[in-house]
């Protein structure tokens, strides 16, 4: 079979581009008169990974110029004191977004929590109010991965390219499957969602022309099930143990075998992970102005 160059898309730099924009219009935002907008994150426990991402978050949130307000409260923190400050996060007019670092322990109805933030605060984009709105196509908060992914797919091939497309999204969760599942449709694309109860994985990965892999599972989906020429994006960050002993993150793609098969490719790490973090930043932003002109309406 004809091997064809396979394009690394680089995620670590759209997402310092896009987080470049978001920087200038926050300086034009309050060069205009506007308070710096304001992102609340609220971490509960020590898990080690979510440490690292609400780090990176609430630097990059002061980076890019805006405020950035840390809760850290305790794993065995009960449901009702959790709801409590998201309740204040909502009555707070000094805040513009809100997140709640997922996982939560098991103790939480992680559901309850999310439905409990203001939907024009929710820039995670996963309240029932911001899914509604983007499956009928209305303004809202849209969920930080996928967006990355959508973002990614248009720098590569171009919105016109996504027209009648075969997309084909493994995994279905509120956090990347079915939103992201949602914004391909949007671009016009012919999508397809496959999940653990998927009868023949390798033969619906043939047929698509994209490939949206989020399912955590780690190189799950080999080189040769791809169609020539597709373009992948790798969600997954599965971290592994190598051979020889070594901690190593790999995506639910496996990488090496996609080579010269796909057409586009994201890694892990550098591809659609950075982006998480760019999109907080944008959607902070885009939470800011919505509610300014909610409240002028
Ligand atoms: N409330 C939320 N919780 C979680 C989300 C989310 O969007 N909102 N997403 C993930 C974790 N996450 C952000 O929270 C996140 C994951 C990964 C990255 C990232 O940049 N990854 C790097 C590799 C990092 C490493 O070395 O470990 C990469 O892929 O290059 C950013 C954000 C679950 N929880
Ligand atoms: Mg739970």
């Amino acid at each position: 079979m004809t091997r064809i160059d396979t394009q690394r898309i680089d995620g670590k730099a759209a997402a310092a581009a896009l987080s470049a924009e978001t920087a200038a219009k926050v300086t034009e935002w309050t060069a205009s008169g506007h308070r710096r907008p304001a992102l609340a994150v609220v971490l509960v426990g020590e898990d080690p990974a979510s440490q690292v991402y609400v780090r990176n978050k609430q630097r990059q949130t002061e980076a890019v110029g805006m405020r950035s307000i840390g809760h850290h409260l305790p794993a065995d923190i009960d449901q009702a004191a959790l709801l409590h400050l998201v309740a204040e996060l909502n009555a707070d007019p000094e805040v513009d977004g809100i997140l709640v670092q997922l996982p939560l322990p098991k103790h939480i109805d992680t559901a309850r929590v999310i439905a409990a933030i203001d939907p024009d605060k929710d820039v995670d984009g996963l309240h029932v109010v911001n899914a509604g709105r983007l499956a009928n196509g209305l303004a809202g908060l849209v969920p930080c991965t996928p967006l990355g992914c959508l973002i990614l797919l248009e720098q590569t091939l171009g919105r016109e390219a996504l027209r009648g497309a075969n997309a084909l999204v493994i995994g279905r969760s509120i956090l990347v499957g079915k939103p992201v599942a949602q914004l391909l449709l949007g671009a016009n694309c012919t999508v397809t969602i496959a999940h653990g109860s998927t009868r023949d994985l390798p033969d619906a990965v043939r047929a698509a022309d994209i490939v949206v892999a989020a399912v955590g599972r780690p190189k799950l989906i080999a080189g040769g099930w791809l169609k020539p020429g597709a373009t992948v994006i790798d969600v997954g960050i599965n971290r592994v143990e190598t051979p020889a002993g070594k901690s190593q993150l790999v995506g639910d793609v496996d990488y090496e075998s996609a080579q010269g098969i796909a057409a586009h490719i994201t890694p892990v790490p550098g591809g659609v992970g950075p982006m998480t973090i760019a999109c907080l930043l944008a959607n902070t932003l885009k939470a800011a102005e919505l509610r300014r002109a909610r409240l002028l309406a």
